[in-house]
């Protein structure tokens, strides 16, 4: 058996997972054939570059909040000062909302749930940036391979956000000793649900998680060049405190 720490540990990040999801599993199972109409498709891609991306931005910032209410309820994290706490979700939040977004997504016609219903990248054509649609598809795409549970991806997502190598962290040893009882935990899942082979695959999607954010900052910094009184004015704060 293991610690009590551990399951203890293993429980709550499970629980915090469940109740700063957004939406449920069920909920977006239930909505999976929704899908946009032409007409729909039109309007979206008939909106201009900075209405889409001010669109996507208000989105993308819900997505980040419930995972910052996630991070908050993660045992520890709040014990680590403030400067750490925000140098982790600055670095690690949209990683986490991308593994999430791996939820929401329908890898048999490669639709991701946007705005209520099911839509492909066609409709975000607006954006400008189809190199990181395609990128951010196929990351959903090779995450629905994994067939995770809830609570592997309640684990693997805490353990994507205590990354003790982000840069400028004051505290480094707390978040090293942190992640190391997450491993137990996710350790003691995967070996519980008999898929010690995960484990290996988890760790290799992290590096891809950070290209993928690069390239969604990367796409920012070319839009706000482009737009600069849209993100100045109408972004939301917290997308431009994380992203800019
Ligand atoms: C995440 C928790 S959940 O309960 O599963 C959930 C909860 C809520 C939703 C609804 C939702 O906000 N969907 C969004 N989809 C996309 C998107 C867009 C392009 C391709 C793929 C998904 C959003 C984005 O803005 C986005 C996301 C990742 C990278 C880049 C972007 C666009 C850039 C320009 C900001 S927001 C979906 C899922």
């Amino acid at each position: 058996g293991s610690t009590p720490v551990s399951q203890e540990l293993c429980g709550s990040i499970v629980r915090s997972h469940r109740d700063t999801s957004q939406f449920r599993l069920e909920e977006l199972q239930a909505l999976r054939w929704k899908l946009f109409s032409r007409e729909e498709i039109h309007a979206y891609q008939s909106k201009s570059v900075d209405e889409m991306w001010q669109h996507c931005a208000m989105r993308l910032t819900e997505a980040v909040q419930y995972v910052v209410e996630f991070a908050k309820r993660i045992p520890g994290f709040r014990g680590l000062g403030q400067n750490d706490q925000i140098t982790l979700l600055k670095t690690g939040s949209m990683e986490v909302v991308l593994v999430r977004m791996s939820r929401c997504f329908n890898t048999e016609n490669s639709t991701v749930f946007f705005d209520g219903k099911f839509a492909s990248t066609e409709l975000f054509k607006s954006l400008g940036c189809g190199d990181l649609m395609v990128a951010v598809f196929d990351f959903a795409h090779s995450m629905c391979a994994l067939r995770l549970t809830e609570q592997q991806m309640a684990l693997f997502s805490s353990l994507v956000l205590i990354n003790p190598d982000r840069p400028c962290l004051e505290d480094r040893g707390r978040a090293h000793r942190m992640r190391r009882d997450l491993e137990v935990c996710l350790k003691h899942m995967l070996h519980r649900d008999n898929q010690e082979s995960l484990l290996h695959k988890l760790y290799q999607k992290v590096p891809v998680l950070r290209s993928l954010c690069s390239l969604h900052v990367e796409k920012l910094h070319w839009f706000s060049q482009r737009y600069p009184l849209t993100v100045h004015s109408v972004f939301p704060p917290l997308y431009k405190e994380l992203f800019t």
